[in-house]
């Protein structure tokens, strides 16, 4: 991308309008601005590939959403999501482009990066994921001993797991009968032996999922995962049967030992935590098929149409992103939080975490100079119902802001009893809850009318009144089906691509996590038996640390105590 440089965010005249805006809005509170305009619910609502957002309960009017469609514009983002589309180099430190869209285009079209169209090489993978799939499915590959596969384990670790793991707990209703499932991230030995325990090598395949093949975690498992085959009675060539790699390093998969026909190319213009749509998705393809697959596929492919073509105004990754950039930076916001009130997607905010915090993480702009305003928020978040049980005390009454995403879907893949409709009243009264809460008179009347005496209900009366005001935005997609769920997860996808355009950071690295590693590799030597020769370079907590593991902890030999 020939980038020409943005003017800075915060001293622009369209950032004094802003500031204005919020100035207005701030004493304001949104039980007044509902009951001014009866229409705010149909005003501030969009539907687009299946899915509908209510964004009406924000803090904001007709003129602070015009202020924060002069900044988009200002920030130049309709050409920004044209190039991201176009295939130009977004990923600017890496000189890539991100072409996750690319994963989920049909093959009727056209995504030419330089000259090369990219969609046929995606497509001819996926027919190969298609007849590996099939072949599983059906028991045509077997494993050793004839045996057809029971048990997938997927070994992987931050985008080559969060993902698939998410994508496929989501998808549970949509599970193949016969295989079940399973993924292994942490290099924590307790995460392999405790999915192994339970598995019979001859019937369970494993997936190496690395685009990089070079990560500790992941390589740590499968090496212990092929020697668990090999002890359990597996030959090296029976390995060629039960594992199979997804990387874009396939030399080293080879060197590892997987057979070369068992390795699914991935591209370095995919992203790892933007890759679950590509051979990184085998897991979810394997637990739900091909055909769901490829309609969790479309789902995305829906809403990247929507976003590339969609006038800002009407654009719902854009109205997200703007909203989350109104909290962050005019109301003091450090965190924002998904509540999906669904357990099937209840890793849901996981997933979000790593896509959010890893893409807009960042301290400079693409220029490399310091940002003078605060990037990425904190993402968090859990299943609704149980939340309300937690942490939505400090939602609603803690001091800090908190704007809420609530995600639910109109049909439940369990209609047990009235629990879903439980399930829906339970989201929709926390967002009512937070918009209008209830001020102390009102606190007070309630204590009063239950007979309480006056004096006691004075003395309450402030614990139990919430402020309300809490901004959030409710998702609905009719069911947590393939296309509902790829619709979904794109939206996301787009909503950090909007803020780091807004906020001119490059969303697409990810140096930030690099130096652990590095401090890693020494620090990992200096716990070994002979490690602590010579002069200790580290400050002397880590030092100290390091001596009190090597006399008191279990090392790699497993000499401990
Ligand atoms: O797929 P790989 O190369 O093993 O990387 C796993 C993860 O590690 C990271 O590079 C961070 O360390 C993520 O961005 C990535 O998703």
């Amino acid at each position: 991308m020939t980038y020409s440089p943005l003017p800075p965010l915060t001293d622009s005249p369209e950032w004094d309008a802003l500031r204005e805006q919020a100035e207005h809005l701030r004493p304001r509170h949104m039980r007044d601005l509902f009951a001014e305009d009866p229409d705010r619910y149909p005003r501030y609502t969009l539907e687009a590939a299946g899915l509908l957002l209510d964004y009406s309960k924000n803090r904001i009017t007709d003129s602070s959403l015009a202020a924060l469609m002069a900044l988009a514009r200002s920030r130049r983002l309709e050409e920004r999501i044209g190039a991201l589309f176009k295939g130009e180099r977004v990923n600017t430190t890496e000189n890539r482009p991100a072409l996750h869209a690319a994963l989920r285009t049909p093959e009727s079209e056209a995504v030419t990066v330089e000259g090369q169209d990219v969609v046929p090489e995606v497509h001819h993978t996926l027919r190969r994921m298609e007849t590996f799939v099939g072949q599983i499915h059906s028991g045509q590959w077997r494993g050793m001993n004839g045996h057809p596969f029971t048990d997938v384990v997927s070994i992987g670790i931050g985008g080559s797991f969060l993902g698939p793991q998410m994508v496929s707990e989501a998808l549970r209703p949509y599970w193949h009968d016969q295989l079940r499932c399973h993924f292994v991230a942490n290099i924590d030995g307790s995460d392999i032996s405790d999915t192994l325990r339970h598995l019979d090598p001859e019937t369970t395949l494993f997936l190496v999922q690395s685009k990089s093949f070079r990560t500790q975690e992941t390589l740590a498992n499968a090496r212990a995962a092929r020697e668990w085959f090999v002890e359990n009675g597996g030959s090296q060539e029976q390995v060629s049967r039960h594992f199979v790699a997804v990387t874009s390093q396939q030399d080293e998969a080879e060197r590892f030992g997987i057979a070369r026909d068992n390795v699914f190319p991935m591209w370095d213009w995919v992203g790892g935590r933007y890759s679950l749509w590509s051979a990184i998705g085998l897991p979810i393809a394997l637990a739900v098929g091909m055909d769901n697959f490829r309609s969790l596929l479309a789902g995305a492919h829906a809403m990247d149409e929507h976003f590339r073509t969609a006038p800002l105004e009407r654009n719902i990754p854009v109205i997200m992103g703007l909203l989350g950039l109104w909290y962050s930076h005019f109301f003091d916001a450090h965190s924002h939080a998904v509540l999906p009130y669904d357990h099937f997607l209840k890793s849901l905010p996981a997933h979000l975490q790593q896509l959010d915090m890893e893409s807009n993480g960042k301290q400079v702009r693409i220029n490399g100079t310091p940002v003078d305003y605060p990037t990425g928020p904190v993402i968090w978040g859990g299943a609704g119902a149980n939340g309300q049980h937690a942490y939505h005390q400090l939602l609603h009454q803690g001091t800090r802001l908190v704007p809420v995403d609530f995600i639910m879907p109109l049909h439940s893949h369990n209609p047990l009893g009235d629990h879903h409709r439980l399930l829906f009243a339970n989201c929709l009264s926390q967002s009512q809850a937070l918009m209008r809460g209830k001020i102390d008179e009102e606190a007070f009347e309630e204590m009063r009318a239950e007979g309480m005496p006056e004096e006691k209900a004075r003395e309450l009366a402030p614990h139990k009144a919430i402020p309300g005001n809490k901004p959030s935005n409710t998702l609905l997609l009719d069911r947590v089906d393939p296309k509902g769920l790829g619709a979904l997860i794109a939206l996301y996808e787009h909503k950090v691509f909007v803020q780091g355009a807004l906020w001119d950071i490059d969303s697409f690295d990810q140096w930030g996590v690099e130096l652990g590693k590095q401090l890693g590799k020494t620090i990992e030597k200096r716990l070994e038996a002979d490690g602590g020769q010579g002069e200790p370079r580290e400050d002397s907590s880590t030092t100290g640390l390091i001596q009190l593991f090597r006399e008191r902890g279990q090392g790699i030999s497993g000499a401990g105590k």
